[in-house]
């Protein structure tokens, strides 16, 4: 019996608990360096490795059978990631995402028992127009996720700022958010609007989605 107890008990994690605040109070979390400087830099790698090998596809909208590459909607190129065949740099980030999971689904009751992942990279010039990240149809979406890969230099003229769109009172107040390597944003998937800003240096990221059922 005390066994059983002890198991459900779980150990605070301050990062996860202020993650679980902002999303209770603000429908938005975010969090700077969730990823150091070292996985930065082996994602960053993993990412252009594979953009040189020429493995990404244009990102589409709607869902799988009605996709329609909508350039005026979104520009980036993505590629899926599957985590059962992934590299040393993608095993540090899932270890990551799977601790935060855990701790999500142990103390918040939040069910997520599946997850989606992406790389995404867009070009100069592209952006992503002001969308719901529900809007494929798919309300198994619960939360979003984006991290950033970009360098360290990552200059305000580069652009590509992420805007989430909140309410308050009423009015509606638009939040930028610059793509710092390193930084993550987390968000209420049915929720917050949000968009990408036009871009003028490539843009490198992982977005993903924390799902129910
Ligand atoms: O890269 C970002 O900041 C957000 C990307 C996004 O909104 C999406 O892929 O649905
Ligand atoms: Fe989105």
């Amino acid at each position: 019996m005390t066994a059983l107890f002890e198991d459900l008990v779980v150990a605070e994690h301050p990062l996860y608990e202020k993650i679980i605040d902002d999303l209770l109070n603000q429908q938005y979390s975010i969090i700077d360096n969730f990823f150091d400087e070292n996985e930065v830099s082996k994602l960053r790698d993993s990412i252009l490795l594979k953009y040189e090998a020429d493995a990404f596809k244009k990102a589409a909208i709607g869902n799988r059978l009605n996709e329609t590459v909508e350039k005026a909607i979104r520009g980036d190129v993505i590629l899926w990631i599957d985590e059962q065949c992934v590299n040393p740099a993608e095993t540090l980030f899932f270890n990551k995402i799977n601790a935060l999971v855990s701790y999500l689904n142990r103390t918040c009751f939040l069910g997520i028992l599946h997850k989606e992942f992406h790389y995404a990279i867009y070009p100069k010039g592209t952006f992503y127009k002001r969308h719901l990240d529900t809007f494929q149809n798919d309300d198994r979406r619960k939360l979003s996720f984006v991290c950033y890969l970009n360098n360290e230099d990552w200059q305000p003229e580069n652009g590509g700022e992420l805007a989430i769109y909140t309410n308050a009172n009423g009015v509606e107040v638009e939040k930028k958010i610059y793509p710092l390597p390193g930084r993550v944003v987390i968000f209420e998937s049915q929720i917050l609007e949000h968009e990408v800003k036009p871009v003028n240096t490539k843009r490198l990221s992982i977005t993903g989605w924390l799902k129910t059922r």
